[in-house]
């Protein structure tokens, strides 16, 4: 449960996955009714599909969709930033809360292209947020009242476990937990595949891999559970186990690891850069004479 109140309404701009994971998470904790949550689309087909699957409210005018919301997040990809934040611009009060979930637009944009009276953040939510299960770093931005960051955690608090964060420190995390479910699922997909080289049938190789990730899950959910804890529960001193994670350091596991995090860091400052030249780029055609 959540120490403070989770805001209402709530309001996703761009209603792709992560905005659908949010919207399954909130339901789930039982802290937010379907008529509290709000989300807009840009095709009629995906509106429908939301509504029927949630119940929530569907609206295709972001600017109508932010009037009166406790808090707005933005959940649309790095391209459609720019022009989302101008077209929200004038309806936005002071006061509100915008939390931008992009993992390449950074705090200074953000705060450039929206009005100065509110309240701005960042947020990397993981896809496990759908199952209340995520840990979601969020930064703060030099304009974020007291209230804007009790609102915010109460919000990422019903999704899992919030975590506050240097905006330096975000992008780390974008690296680690915002990618890392598609390594761990990538992981699973490689052990079916070395089942499967050793003769299991695919659904098989598939079940015994899936169930490994959830088993392993769970018991490190487990109050106290630590991962060398864990290990040492598996692997006999020199038995096939220990065979098995030599050969796991052996083949570079701990380095592939560290090279896609450090890639994926790199990927997402290159992008940030690129976003914020493209916004220099734009006030600069903006203000030059005619
Ligand atoms: N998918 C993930 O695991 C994570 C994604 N993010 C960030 O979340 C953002 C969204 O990512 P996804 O959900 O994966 O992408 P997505 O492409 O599934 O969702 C974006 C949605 O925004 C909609 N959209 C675009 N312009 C719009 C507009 N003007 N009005 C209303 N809707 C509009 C698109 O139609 C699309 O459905 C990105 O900025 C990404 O960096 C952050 C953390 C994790
Ligand atoms: O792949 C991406 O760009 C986004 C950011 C973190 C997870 N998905």
């Amino acid at each position: 449960m959540v120490s403070h109140p989770v805001p209402a309404p709530i309001v996703l701009l761009g209603g792709g996955k992560l905005a659908e994971a949010i919207i399954k998470g909130l339901l789930r904790s039982g802290n937010v009714r379907a008529s509290d949550l709000r989300v807009t689309v840009r095709r009629p087909e995906r509106g429908e599909e939301l509504r029927s699957r949630h119940g929530v409210q569907v609206l295709t005018d972001n600017a109508q969709a932010v009037r009166g919301a406790a808090v707005v997040l933005l959940s649309v990809r790095q391209a459609q930033m720019a022009e989302l934040m101008a077209c929200i611009f004038p309806a936005l009060e002071a006061g509100q809360v915008v939390v931008s979930l992009s993992a390449d637009v950074r705090l200074a944009q953000l705060e450039a292209a929206l009005p100065a009276g509110v309240s701005i953040l960042r947020a990397i939510p993981p896809t496990p947020v759908g199952v209340g299960a995520g840990v979601t770093p969020i930064t703060a931005g030099s304009r974020m009242t007291e209230s804007a960051r009790r609102v915010t955690d109460a919000l990422f608090a019903a999704l899992g476990r919030p975590l506050w964060v240097s905006e330096e420190e975000l992008t780390v995390c974008t690296g680690v937990s915002g990618t890392g479910p598609a390594y761990v699922f990538r992981f699973v997909e490689a052990l079916a595949q070395a089942a499967m080289a050793h003769g299991m049938g695919a659904a098989e190789a598939a079940a015994l891999a899936e169930g490994t990730l959830i088993g392993a899950a769970k018991l490190l959910a487990e109050p106290g559970a630590t991962t060398s804890g864990l290990i040492a529960q598996v692997a006999t001193p020199g038995g096939i186990t220990v065979a098995g994670l030599e050969a796991l350091e052996a083949h570079g596991l701990s380095r592939a690891v560290g090279e896609a995090v450090t890639v994926a860091i790199q990927r997402a400052k290159e992008r940030a850069d690129a976003s914020a030249r493209s916004a220099q780029s734009g006030a600069e055609a903006h203000s030059a004479p005619k």
